[in-house]
């Protein structure tokens, strides 16, 4: 378990490197700021960004086998979490940033730039309204209750797309609550930030 600012840095350091760590602490510094302008995240996430943040949406990678090639698709990125982070660590991977609020799209495209992330785009609409196109992972924390999320981003899935989706404390009863040929398709993994969360973990097309 990540307990700690520290232990976040440390396990972020071992899926990524010193500049990145750097790029980070400005994106920490970023958030703070900002915050005090929109209610980006919770004020009381500020004094543990790097465990309820960071180390939250970093987690994700290792449930994607390294070798995948092609878009990871983050839904309602919001503040950027998980999407700029996964951006962050892997810099050679095409983001997708999905987020329809305006003042966020904003901030996400600051952050792009001010991080000098190549990878990362943004479709700043409703899901809904993006374009169709093949995801090779799909993201997406606090979103949309599971059916909800699952039938909005079904499109974008093929037989190949991996799905990792945290999931808090009702993972497994999301799961459970699945028509039985989707539940077949998922499982839960613990969190590694919270002892009581899930990450619903998956792989296939969703749909007909
Ligand atoms: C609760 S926030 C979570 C933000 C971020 N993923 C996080 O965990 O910190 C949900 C975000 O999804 C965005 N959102 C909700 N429905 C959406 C939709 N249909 N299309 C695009 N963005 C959407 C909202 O604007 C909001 O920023």
């Amino acid at each position: 378990m990540i307990t700690n600012e520290e232990q976040a840095r440390t396990f972020i350091l071992g899926l990524s490197d010193n500049e990145t760590i750097e790029k980070l602490e400005l994106l920490a510094a970023a958030l703070r700021e900002e915050n005090e302008r929109q209610n980006l995240v919770s004020r009381g996430s500020l004094d543990g960004v790097w465990v309820r943040h960071f180390a939250d949406s970093a987690q994700l990678i290792p449930h994607v086998p390294r070798e995948t090639k092609g878009a990871w698709f983050d839904l309602g990125s919001g503040a950027g979490f998980p999407g700029l982070v996964l951006a962050l660590l892997r810099p050679e991977e095409p983001t997708v940033l999905v987020e329809s609020r305006k003042r966020r799209i904003g901030w996400l495209q600051a952050m792009i730039s001010k991080l000098e992330l190549a990878n990362c785009e943004i479709e700043g609409k409703r899901l809904e309204l993006v374009d169709t196109r093949k995801a090779a992972v799909i993201s997406a924390r606090a979103f949309a209750p599971l059916p909800k999320l699952l039938d909005l981003s079904a499109r974008f899935s093929t037989g190949r797309t991996y799905w990792v989706l945290p999931k808090g404390r009702s993972a497994a009863q999301e799961v459970e609550e699945l028509p039985r040929k989707l539940r077949k398709m998922f499982h839960v993994e613990h969190s590694k930030t919270d002892g009581e969360a899930g990450v619903v973990v998956g792989k296939g097309k969703v749909g007909a």
